[in-house]
This record gives C-alpha cells, structure tokens and sequence, in this order.
C-alpha cells in the first residue's frame, strides 16, 4: 500500500471518530492515532489518516504547534493533502481556534486559499449566504448558543472567521456550486487573485460537498467537518471495497459497560435522560461537592460499589442553568475539573474490568482517552451516524477495550442504550 492520500487533523477526539467513521463508510481504510504521533511511530496501512488532537478550546499558540507538529508528521510520510477537521457547528471563539491554525497550515504548505466547509447535511448543517444552521435553526439559535466552552452566538461564519484571522474571508455562494465543479473553480481563482485566503462554501445537501471537493481536489490544505473529507474520499480517492455490514456488538471485547458523560448538549441531555431510567446513575454535581478530590472520591466509591450491577452511567452533564450553578460553585476551572475526574473514573474502570466505554462530548472524550493512555485504535461500524466503535488493539487479535466517542451533538435519543446492549455485567 503506497503513502495515505489525505491526513486529517481533528481539533477533537469525536471529530476524529467522526472523520474516520465518514471515511470508512464509502469504503477508505483508515487509521485514527490520539495525540501528536511520535516523530519515529510508524504509519499504520490505510489510505487516509486521522490524526485526533485536543486542541479546541486550548490556547491558539499551543493549537498551532501542535497542529503543526501533526502536520509535519503526516508530512514526513509523503502524505500530500492536509484536512483540517473542525465542528459541524463551527465551535471557536474570537480567539480561535478555526482562523489561527488554519493560517498556520496554509503558511507550512506555502498554499494561497483554503475552503471553510462545516457543513454536514446529515447531521441537519447547513451554510447558505454563509449562514450556517442548524436543522431549520440559525446557529446562533440554537442550543450551540449555550455552549459551556464554545458558545456560538454569531451565525455569519464569514464574520465569524474574520475575527479569527487578519487574511480576507470570501464566499463561494451556493449558485456558483450548483453551476457545478467548473463554475466553482473558476470562482476559486477568481477569489484567490483577488487575495482571499479562506472561503466559507455553501452546503445544503450532500451533492454541494461533491462539488466543493472535486473544485477543491488540487488543494493542500482543505478544513471543515466530516462530510467535506467524506466527499473527498468518494470524488478523489474512490472506494476500496463496500463496507462490510457491521455485526457490531458481535467484536467488541466481553466484559461490564460504563457511560461517561461530560457533553452538555441538547442530544446527550436527551439521551442521560433516556439512559438513566434504565443504569444505575451518579451525578457529578460541583453544587453538591464543589471540592474536586471529594468529587473524585465519592465518584470512585460509587463506581467500585456498582461494578457487577449491569452498566453504569456517570454524567456531569447538565442544562445551561446548572451549567452556570456549578460555576459558580467550583470556579472557573469546573470543566476541567470535570474532564479530568471523568478520565480517572475511566482509568479505575478499565483497571476493575471494564471492557466498554461510551464517552459523551469531544473534549471529555480526549481526556479519557489521554487516562487511558491511547494512542491509536481500529475504527469499526457506527452505533449511530458519525459515530464508530473504536477497538484498542489487544493481545491474540483480540480488541482489549472498545471506545464509543460520541460527539456532543450526534446520535439518536436511544445511543447509550443500545450501545451497552450485549455488554456483561
Ligand atoms: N455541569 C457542568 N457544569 C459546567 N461544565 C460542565 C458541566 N458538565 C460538563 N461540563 C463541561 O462541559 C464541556 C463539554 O464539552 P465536550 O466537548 O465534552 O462536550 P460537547 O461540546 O457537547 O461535545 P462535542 O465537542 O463532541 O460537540 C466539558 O469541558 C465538560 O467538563
Ligand atoms: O463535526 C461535528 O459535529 C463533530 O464531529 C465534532 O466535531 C464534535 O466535537
């Protein structure tokens, strides 16, 4: 197998999942590593990579390095298109960190002009005239609105991106995309003669994304959500082999079921709500216990007394107002608080025999699987849209620990449900 042909660099771990999951649906073997890979570990056989960092909400210098560092590993290894991927729902602040490393990527690639394709039209994102929505929801009205980390209160990513980066941010409208992959083209030269670095396309359906990849094939450096790279591997890289049809709990390793949850999304509330009659349940509450080692502790004590009861669920998840609550109560550290007591309830887990996890939310996914200490897994078939069962490699072939990183926002009311159906108490 020659060099992979496209290297993802997901700004978060479900994106990556994600990204992977698209890819490996229209039939692109795929490799997904944690982290910045080590300059000397080696690339496993695929035909695309995703590298999956934790770099959305960190500050813009540290996203840029290692960003950076990312991309000169997928580099070194001849791999000759970069994607950046990012949210579905555009998640950055003023301060970054869509703009800045982006810019960073376009300067280590010496390219001139880049497409700003979030749109994912199964997931209901949507960008026309540059306003991107949600369902039939502006962004800026939707719960992405309220969000603990990344609030979006701006629905206009051209505005929206213009203060993330000093280069001109353009449009390619979804009149140019609908002329087709020529009409598109055309529109991008014109773009980049006139100076303009990053383009924001219009999408709302998935027939644009195979415009916009095609127009944007030749480009080194490409950025959106999973469905831009989707398109990408069905217009340029072309399927291996359909995708077999997944037996899904059939290979994932036996042993207890735990759900952890950090995500305060309007799917994942729904979806604790469901799961919660179902698993014995402990609540992270920073209001209750705004001391963080008491927090652990009780968690911990809990988890080790519920082990053998079926699966477990742990959430800190909570509406907007408790949101502002916990805040209030335990500082302005809490999310990281949060993140990091759900990675070590994860590590004690696995430790105790735990042997599948389902993690709710993109950065509380990266601090489980930075407990974990993994590095790179085997993407297996989706439990829902965009979201695949990844298999840590054990010993014998066997998987050691399947991993279900549910993106915030992904998957049907039912997910944790039918994700621990099969697992063994
Ligand atoms: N009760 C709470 N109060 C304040 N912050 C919380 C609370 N519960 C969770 N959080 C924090 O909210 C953040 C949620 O971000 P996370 O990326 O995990 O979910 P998400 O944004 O919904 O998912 P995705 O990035 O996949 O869309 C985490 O940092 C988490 O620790
Ligand atoms: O694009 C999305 O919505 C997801 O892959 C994601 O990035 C969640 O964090």
């Amino acid at each position: 197998m020659t060099a992979p042909q496209l290297g993802c660099i997901a700004d978060d771990h479900t994106g990556g999942t994600d990204v992977a999951a698209g890819l490996r649906r229209v039939g692109i073997p795929t490799a997904l590593l944690f982290g910045v890979p080590d300059p000397d570990q080696p690339l496993p056989r695929c035909r695309a990579v995703v590298v999956a960092l934790k770099t959305r909400t960190v500050p813009p210098a540290d996203a840029v390095a290692q960003s950076l560092a990312a991309q000169r590993w997928l580099d070194d290894r001849g791999v000759p298109t970069t994607y950046f991927k990012y949210c579905s729902t555009f998640d950055s602040t003023d301060a970054g960190n869509i703009g800045p490393v982006t810019d960073a990527l376009l300067d280590a690639t010496g390219s001139g002009l880049t497409l700003v394709c979030p749109a994912s039209p199964e997931h209901g994102r949507t960008v026309y005239q540059g306003h991107h929505f949600v369902g039939a929801t502006l962004l800026s009205e939707s719960p992405m609105r309220h969000h603990p980390l990344t609030p979006m209160t701006d629905p206009d990513l051209v505005r929206v991106l213009g203060r993330q980066t000093p280069h001109p941010v353009g449009l390619l409208p979804l009149t140019v995309v609908r002329a087709g992959v020529a009409a598109a083209r055309e529109h991008l030269d014109g773009m980049a003669a006139r100076g303009v670095r990053h383009v924001v396309v219009d999408v709302t359906e998935d027939d644009d994304l195979l415009v916009a990849a095609a127009a944007g094939r030749d480009l080194p450096v490409l950025t959106g959500g999973a469905g831009l790279a989707r398109a990408f591997g069905s217009v340029v890289l072309g399927a291996d082999a359909p995708v077999p049809a997944p037996d899904l709990h059939g290979s994932l390793p036996a042993g207890p079921g735990l759900v952890l949850a950090g995500s305060c999304s309007a799917a994942t509330l729904e979806q604790i709500d469901l799961a919660r009659g179902r698993f014995p349940t402990h609540r992270l509450d920073p209001v209750a216990t705004p001391d963080p080692q008491q927090l652990l502790e009780t968690a911990t004590t809990w988890l080790t007394e519920h082990l053998g009861r079926g699966p477990l669920l742990i959430h800190a998840s909570a509406p907007a107002d408790e949101q502002r609550a916990a805040v209030a109560a335990m500082g302005p550290d809490t999310a990281a608080v949060l993140e990091r007591t759900l990675g070590r309830l994860a590590r004690t887990a696995v430790d105790r025999g735990v042997r599948r996890i389902v993690v709710a939310g993109g950065e509380t996914s990266g601090a489980v699987t930075a407990a974990l200490g993994v590095r790179t897994v085997l993407v297996a078939g989706e439990e829902d849209v965009g979201v695949p069962w990844c298999l840590t490699e054990g010993t014998d072939g066997e998987p050691a620990l399947a991993l279900l990183l549910k993106s915030g926002n992904f998957g049907r009311p039912d997910l944790l449900v039918r994700a621990m159906d099969g697992a063994t108490p």
